[in-house]
């Protein structure tokens, strides 16, 4: 199956006071890191959003509509896109790994608009992937101001959930003390 892959990568890393894409982990920005787990299952892959500084890491497709959150990066990736299913991964969760984008990927398909992850009881609409289907719905949400990813997504047909035991895989890093702690995390492993 051809699937596109989207790092997404826009927003204001406010809490985090500078650019989460571009901190490192061993010596790899969360930006690589992202790509590189995006790139084995994906057929192509590029960021959507993010600063002009990530361009050397791989294709930037902007969003559309700038200031409205992750679902802008999700309508103008899905506009860019020529794929039936794209994959989403958003920078700020570095741990995933490949082997769960695979098992969302193999719920995707049938009568599914989306499929998504979820773990320890959270779903994780940015952690999923999308049909072509799904771009009307999202476009008109993004239209009307409703900026709220699961509640357009779930609003566009049927979302299928892939659920995972290990709900440390999906831990976002948004301030400079989680950021710490998954410093720390990773270097007792
Ligand atoms: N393309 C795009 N991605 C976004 C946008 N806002 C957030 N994201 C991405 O969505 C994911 C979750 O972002 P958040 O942590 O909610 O927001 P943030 O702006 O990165 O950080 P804060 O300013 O601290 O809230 C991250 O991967 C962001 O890079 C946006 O406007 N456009």
């Amino acid at each position: 199956m051809e699937v596109a892959g989207f790092l997404l990568a826009g927003g204001k890393s406010s809490r985090m006071g500078r650019d989460k894409a571009l901190l490192e982990l061993d010596g790899e920005a969360l930006v690589q890191i992202g790509l590189r787990k995006l790139r084995e299952v994906c057929t192509e892959v590029a960021i959507a959003g993010g600063t002009a500084e990530l361009a050397r890491f791989g294709r930037i497709i902007p969003d559309g509509m700038a200031g409205c959150g992750p679902l802008g990066g999700l309508v103008a990736a899905l506009e860019d896109s020529s794929a039936e299913w794209n994959l989403f991964l958003p920078v700020d969760v570095p741990l995933v790994p490949v082997e769960a984008l695979r098992r969302l990927l193999s719920a995707a398909g049938g009568m599914n608009v989306a499929v998504m992850a979820e773990a320890g009881g959270r779903v994780h609409p940015l952690c999923g992937a999308y049909s072509r289907g799904a771009l009307p719905a999202l476009q008109a949400a993004l239209a009307a101001g409703r900026y709220r990813v699961r509640a357009a997504i779930e609003a566009a047909g049927q979302v299928s959930r892939v659920r995972f035991e290990e709900d440390g895989w999906f831990r976002n890093v948004n301030t400079p003390e989680e950021f710490a702690e998954l410093e720390v995390r990773l270097g007792d492993i």
